[in-house]
């Protein structure tokens, strides 16, 4: 359990964070976790001060993806024939956490994962592969995908809230891996359920449960797919 993050309820710091026992096999890979919106929340004890430019890097990022988010919701409210205020309404104060992977290189990186395959809690998630070296892998029709990262392009995956993707990083022999993901989802106190504007006088697919519980959820097992928001299938 040394290697989990400091678990007073926020998750923050360096360490894994699906770590459920001494037995457990871990994930090829460090994370660092931070809350970063809404800004009320940040804690800075978590927040390194060496290099001296960390913080304030960090807090312009952030600030620059919430710009970022904004859009997006925007976009996809409208896409999906939703007035874009409802979406205003759910992601208020823009929830974000920030969360850096280091996967080191490992000799036999096929006998480990980097992150093992999971869905995204979040809304949706915008990763940043900082150095060159690929290994992200989305699931599709059974089948797993390498995703090709531009350099400097973000990625967006789409999270629990709105339409998840299985995914998972793989490691490379030689080269270590970085990517910095920043989740945005709702506040705590939304309720996840299909939107009424989607559905109209459609079935139902899936039940309802508050984000904060469905967090809880999530952050109580190990990795495994989308097994938290399968739970809420009717
Ligand atoms: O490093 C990657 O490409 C994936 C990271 C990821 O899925 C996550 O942090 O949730
Ligand atoms: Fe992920």
């Amino acid at each position: 359990m040394v290697y989990k993050q400091d678990n007073n309820g926020t998750l923050q710091g360096y360490g894994q964070t699906f770590v459920l026992s001494e037995e457990q096999k871990l994930d090829w890979s460090d994370m660092f976790y931070v809350t970063t919106r809404p800004v009320a929340l940040r804690n800075m004890k978590f927040w390194p001060t060496s290099p001296s430019t960390f913080r304030d890097n960090m807090d312009r990022y952030s600030l620059e993806l919430t710009k970022v988010a904004s859009c997006l919701w925007h976009y996809i409210a409208t896409n999906l024939g939703v007035a874009p205020e409802v979406f205003e309404q759910l992601f208020k104060d823009h929830p974000q956490g920030l969360r850096f992977n280091y996967y080191p290189p490992c000799p036999e990186a096929d006998k480990v994962i980097g992150i093992s395959p999971h869905s995204d809690g979040s809304g949706f998630s915008i990763l940043l592969q900082i150095n060159d070296v690929q290994g992200l892998q989305i699931r599709k029709d059974g089948e797993w995908i390498a995703v090709s990262a531009l350099p400097n392009a973000l990625i967006v995956n789409l999270g629990d809230v709105t339409e998840s993707i299985e995914h998972r990083a793989m490691i490379n022999t030689q080269h270590p891996r970085i990517s910095l993901v920043a989740f945005h989802g709702p506040d705590n106190s939304v309720m996840l359920r299909p939107l009424p504007e989607v559905v109209g006088e459609g079935k139902l697919n899936y039940g309802s449960m508050s984000y904060q519980e469905f967090i809880k959820a999530l952050f109580n097992k190990k990795l495994e797919g989308k097994s938290v928001i399968e739970k809420l299938k009717l």
